[in-house]
């Protein structure tokens, strides 16, 4: 697999304004991008996702570390990087609500120096993939945010980069929006042979369109795994018990101390266990009041379970996933 970006321990901080005390917002991430494969960059609010990103697009210098971009230094060689990436950051608001469709991407195509006469095909053929080409003379503030989100894409593809980066593609899109903008993603890559680095809180995004992940927690990476990998990873430790008796609080408070991702419904415990071992402590906690067990089942996992189980781990997680 050919490696287009390539982070290598990076490191950021940040001053903050009022006591100039230093922030470590990223703290040695390493992760590599291969062509051709949608990742998805996660992690919990203030985890360093952007920090991450705006380094890779050389909007941001690092205090250590590289990215390297189709072999180019991000720091040292920005602006041969920066030519392979596009990228959609803050929502849509790289795009102008007074300009129309098509004059959003003729101004955008001139920015990136392509002449408004050779980039007319190519605003056709994506005004027509994204499905605006109906729209292309209205103006961008009376689109809906899906269209808008949609033409953000569209622009983000006419200079024909390599990687495009986009940050919550799908935020604020209703059901149905959220569903065309993820087929979108995944024909983007098949069709425009493009790679996509896509940071995001919606883990359906995740489950359905990633290949890889790459979770950030408190500037360090958790986990870099296929997502179907991690999905089946945690499924082997994920339990349904089913007991004849009501728990106790006492039993509810002990399995929810010992047990990040539980849910107990009733008769029914459905938990997440961090190994495999843990499967005595939980039993142990129903046999301290007599409860009574009438079955377990090993149960499936979303990977919003996964995801939650990371982040509010720790480094115990760390060691688990980087053993898998
Ligand atoms: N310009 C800045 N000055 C000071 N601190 C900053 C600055 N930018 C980010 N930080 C801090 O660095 C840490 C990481 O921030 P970052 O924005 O990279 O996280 P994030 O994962 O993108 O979060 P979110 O999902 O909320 O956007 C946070 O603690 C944040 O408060």
């Amino acid at each position: 697999m050919e490696k287009v970006i390539e982070v290598k321990n990076l490191e950021k901080s940040y001053k903050k304004k009022k006591t100039k005390e230093l922030v470590k917002a990223v703290d040695g991430v390493s992760f590599d991008v291969y062509r051709g494969e949608i990742l998805g960059l996660l992690g919990p609010n203030g985890a360093g996702k952007t920090t991450t990103i705006k380094s890779i697009c050389g909007l941001l210098k690092p205090n250590g570390g590289s990215v390297h971009i189709n072999g180019f230094d991000s720091n040292k060689q920005r602006l041969k990087a920066v030519n392979y990436i596009s990228a959609v950051l803050e929502g849509n608001r790289n795009i102008y609500w007074r300009l129309t469709v098509r004059e959003n991407m003729e101004y955008f195509a001139g920015n990136r120096g392509i002449s408004k006469k050779e980039i007319q095909g190519k605003i056709d053929e994506l005004l027509n993939f994204f499905n605006l080409k109906q729209k292309e003379d209205e103006l961008v503030s009376s689109l809906s945010r899906g269209m808008q989100q949609k033409l953000a894409i569209a622009v983000a593809l006419l200079p024909d980069t390599d990687v495009v980066l986009l940050d919550e593609p799908t935020l604020g899109l209703d059901v149905e929006t959220s569903y065309e903008v993820r087929s979108l993603l995944k024909r983007i890559v098949e069709e425009h042979g493009k790679t996509i680095i896509v940071s995001t809180h919606d883990m359906p995004v995740v489950q359905e369109v990633c290949d890889r992940t790459v979770i950030i927690n408190g500037g360090k990476v958790v986990a870099d795994e296929k997502v179907e990998d991690l999905i089946k990873l945690f499924e082997t430790r994920a339990y349904c018990f089913t007991i004849g008796d009501e728990l106790t609080n006492q039993q509810v408070t002990a399995i929810e101390n010992h047990f990040p991702i539980v849910e107990i419904n009733d008769k029914q415990i459905n938990v997440t266990l961090e190994k495999e071992d843990d499967l005595y402590i939980i039993m142990d906690i129903l046999k301290s009041e007599q409860t009574n067990i009438e079955k377990i089942d090993r149960t499936t996992v979303d990977f919003e379970q996964v995801f939650m189980q990371l982040v509010r781990g720790g480094d115990q997680h760390e060691t688990t996933v980087a053993s898998h």
